[in-house]
C-alpha cells in the first residue's frame, strides 16, 4: 500500500503540542510508558495464545529489547507481544483518543504539568509520552495474520503510514532523540530508568549493547537483562523494602502519593493466591475524572497476567483498592467469560473485602490522623456497602465518621462512641442529614434533643441519606432520623382538643401539608415539617432537582409548637374570628419559616415576601 498521511485527532494534536513545549522535567516517565504497553501486548498475545496456539507463530520467548544507537542518536524499544493491523495502529496512534485525554487537556491547563509529569500516566496518554524526549518517532509493527506497517511522526498535526518489512510478530518504536535528550542513550541511564520503574516486570527487559573484544577487535551485539524481573507480589514481605512497594503501587496506581496501607498477603487453605493490594491516601487523578463503579484488581493466574475488569474480585465499594491477585488454583486455559463465572472468584473475594475492612479497622484504631484523611477522600465510596454487601454492614458502619451536637464543627464520631455515649433510657441512634453542618446545626428539629442533652449525629455527605436508612440499626440500636416520623413522647393529645379548630382550618389551607398537629419537640421554634419515616430529606429532593430528576411532590406534617406566641396569638385569632385575613396570613407564614428551615425551596418565595411585609408593616 502507497504512504499515507493522516491528521491526528484534535484532541491528540493539542495533546501533542503539550508534550512537546510544557515538559522538560521528569521526561524519563517515558521509557516506563513504552515498556509498560510493550508488557501489555505481551500479556495480550500470551493470554490469546492459550486458547489459539496459532497466533504464538512459535515464538514466545518473551523479550522487550532496548538499544541506543550513539550515531543516530536513536533508542529503540521493541517487544515481540501482540502487534498492530494498519487499522489498529490508526486507532491506536492517531485517530481515536482515550476517553481520559479530554480531562487530561483540562487539568493539564490548571495544573503545572512541568511538575506534574505524572499526569501523562495517568490519563492513559503513555505512548505520546515518547515526544518528550523524541523529535521524530517511528512504529514498525506487525499482528498476527497482517501485513508489517510502518507509522512515523514528528508530533506536530499529521503522520504517515506505509508498509515496511518486518516479518516477525511484534512492534519496534525508534526514537530519535531531541538534541537535550542525548542522555538516554546513556548505558547507566537506560539502567537505573529501567530499575527505577520496571524492574518487577514479570517479562525480562534487556539492553542490546556494541561491544568490541579486546583481542579481535571485532564489535559484537552484547545483550544484558536489566530488570530483575521478580513479580513483588510473589516475594517475601521481608525483603521488600517500602521503596519498592511504593514504587510498584505508583506504577499500578497511576498515584503520585504513597499508599496509605499495603496489604501483602498468602492466602492458603480452602483457595490458594496472593494479595498485593494498596488502599490510597487521595483519591488518584483517574478516579476524580471518572466515575466507573467498578474495581480494577489486577488478576494474574500463575503469573499469567489476565485482565483488570473482573467484578466478582472486590465489591465496587472498595474501588480505591489498587493491586494485584495471583492464584495458582484458577484455570488458565479457559476464556475469560468461564473465569468471569469460577466460584472461586467469589471465595476470593470474600476474603479480600474482609482483608481490606480489617485493614482499615486497624488503621482506625492505630492512627486515626491516618484514617481520617482516608475517609475524607473514600468514605462516600464505602457507604455505598452498607447498600450492596448486608454481610459486612455494620463493618462498615464501623468505618464511617460523622459530626455531632456534641462536637465542634470539623470534629467526628463513629456508631461506636455514639453508643458507648448512649444514656441508658436512649433507645435510637438519633440522626439528621442536611446539606452542610451551618444549615443544620440550629435546626428546630434538634430542639427539644440539645434540651435534653441527647446527641445527635449530623450527616453531611450527600450520600447520607439514601445509604443510611438502609443501615437500619448498629449494634441492636435503631437509626432514627429526626426530621422524619414521630418521636418520642412528642404527642399532645390533651391541648390539640383546644387546638381542633385551628387545625382543621391550617390542614385544608395548606399545599402539600398531609397533617397538621401539635408538638412538644420544639422549644424556640414556631413550626416544623415533618416527613415519612421512609421519605427523602428536603435537601436531597432539592438536589435531585437540579440534576433534572423528576420527584414526586411531598407530603409532610406541620408540627406546631402550642408554647410559641405566634402559634398562640394565630390560634387566639382563629377563636375569635376565623375569617379573619390575618389568619391566613400567619398560618402560611408559619408554614414558610418549616420550609426554610427544613433545607426545602418555598415554592413561592414572592408570596412569602408579600405575607412577610404585611406582618412587619402592621
Ligand atoms: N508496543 C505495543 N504493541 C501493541 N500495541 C501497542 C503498543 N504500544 C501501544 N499500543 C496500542 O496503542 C494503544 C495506545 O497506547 P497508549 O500508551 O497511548 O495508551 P494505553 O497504553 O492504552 O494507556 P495507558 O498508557 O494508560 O496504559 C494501546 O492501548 C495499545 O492498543
Amino acid at each position: 500500500m502507497a504512504e499515507e498521511t493522516m491528521q491526528f485527532k484534535t484532541e491528540l494534536e493539542q495533546l501533542l503540542h503539550l508534550i512537546t513545549h510544557s515538559l522538560y522535567s521528569h521526561r524519563e516517565v517515558f521509557l516506563r510508558e513504552l515498556i509498560s504497553n510493550a508488557a501489555d501486548a505481551i500479556d495480550k498475545v500470551r493470554f490469546e495464545g492459550l486458547n489459539n496456539e496459532e497466533i504464538l507463530e512459535g515464538h514466545s520467548d518473551w523479550k522487550i529489547t532496548l538499544k541506543a544507537d550513539e550515531e543516530a542518536k536513536t533508542l529503540t524499544i521493541s517487544d515481540n507481544g501482540i502487534g498492530m493491523s494498519r487499522e489498529q495502529v490508526i486507532e491506536n496512534l492517531g485517530t481515536i483518543a482515550h476517553s481520559g485525554t479530554k480531562a487530561f487537556l483540562a487539568k493539564a491547563k490548571e495544573a503545572d504539568l512541568e511538575n506534574n509529569p505524572e499526569l501523562i500516566g495517568q490519563f492513559g496518554v503513555g505512548f505520546y509520552a515518547s515526544f518528550m524526549v523524541a523529535d521524530d518517532v517511528t512504529v514498525v509493527t506487525k499482528a498476527h495474520g497482517a501485513d508489517a506497517v510502518k507509522w512515523e511522526s514528528n508530533g506536530t498535526g499529521e503522520f504517515t503510514l506505509s508498509d515496511a518489512d518486518k516479518t516477525e510478530r511484534g512492534t519496534e518504536i525508534t526514537l530519535h532523540l531531541k538534541e537535550d535528550a542525548t542522555e538516554y542513550l546513556n548505558e547507566w541511564t537506560i539502567k537505573s530508568t529501567v530499575k527505577k520503574f520496571s524492574d518487577f516486570l514479570e517479562h525480562p527487559v534487556v539492553l542490546l549493547t556494541t561491544k568490541k573484544d579486546e583481542e579481535t577487535e571485532v564489535e559484537e551485539e552484547v545483550e544484558e537483562q536489566i530488570n530483575s524481573q521478580k513479580a513483588i507480589w510473589l516475594r517475601p514481605k521481608s525483603e521488600i523494602t517500602d521503596e519498592e512497594y511504593g514504587e510498584f503501587y505508583k506504577h499500578i496506581s497511576h498515584d503520585t502519593n504513597s499508599p496509605a496501607e499495603t496489604i501483602h498477603y498468602n492466602a492458603e487453605g480452602a483457595i490458594e493466591f496472593k494479595a498485593l493490594l494498596f488502599i490510597p491516601e487521595h483519591k488518584p487523578f483517574d478516579m476524580m475524572m471518572n466515575n466507573d463503579p467498578k474495581s480494577h484488581l489486577n488478576l494474574y493466574v500463575q503469573r499469567v497476567f489476565i485482565g483488570n475488569d473482573f467484578e466478582n474480585l472486590l465489591p465496587g465499594y472498595l474501588r480505591f483498592v489498587k493491586g494485584v491477585v495471583d492464584s495458582s488454583d484458577l484455570p488458565l486455559n479457559v476464556s475469560r467469560e468461564i473465569l468471569q463465572e469460577n466460584p472461586m472468584l467469589d471465595k476470593i473475594r470474600k476474603n479480600l473485602t474482609s482483608r481490606v475492612l480489617k485493614t482499615l479497622a486497624n488503621l482506625k484504631k492505630t492512627d486515626y490522623k491516618e484514617f481520617e484523611i482516608f475517609h475524607e477522600n473514600f468514605s462516600t465510596i464505602l457507604k455505598e456497602g452498607l447498600q450492596s454487601d448486608w454481610e459486612n454492614k455494620e463493618k462498615i458502619a464501623d468505618l464511617l465518621l460523622f459530626e455531632s451536637t456534641n462536637k465542634e464543627a470539623g470534629e467526628k464520631t463513629c456508631f461506636a462512641d455514639y453508643v458507648e455515649n448512649m444514656s441508658d433510657d436512649q433507645e435510637e441512634i438519633l440522626y439528621l442529614a442536611g446539606e452542610n453542618r451551618a444549615s443544620i446545626e440550629n435546626s428546630p428539629y434538634l430542639e427539644k434533643f440539645k434540651a435534653d442533652g441527647k446527641e445527635v449525629l449530623l450527616m453531611i455527605d450527600p450520600i447520607d441519606d439514601f445509604v443510611i436508612p438502609q443501615l437500619m440499626e448498629y449494634k441492636g440500636k435503631k437509626l432514627k432520623a429526626v426530621n422524619k416520623g414521630d418521636i418520642d413522647g412528642d404527642d399532645l393529645k390533651e391541648e390539640e382538643k383546644e387546638f381542633e379548630g385551628y387545625i382543621g382550618y391550617a390542614k385544608d389551607l395548606l399545599n402539600g401539608v398531609k397533617e397538621v398537629k401539635l408538638t412538644s419537640r420544639l422549644k424556640d421554634s414556631a413550626a416544623v415539617l415533618v416527613g415519612d419515616e421512609m421519605s427523602m430529606s428536603p435537601h436531597i429532593e432539592e438536589m435531585m432537582r437540579r440534576m433534572g430528576q423528576d420527584v414526586p411532590p411531598r407530603e409532610s406534617v406541620l408540627e406546631l409548637n402550642p408554647e410559641h406566641t405566634v402559634v398562640k396569638k394565630v390560634q387566639a385569632l382563629y377563636n375569635a374570628n376565623e375569617k379573619d385575613p390575618k389568619v391566613e396570613t400567619l398560618t402560611k407564614l408559619l408554614h414558610d419559616q418549616a420550609v426554610i428551615a427544613s433545607g426545602a425551596k418555598l415554592d413561592d418565595p414572592a408570596g412569602f415576601a408579600a405575607r412577610l411585609n404585611e406582618v412587619l408593616a402592621d
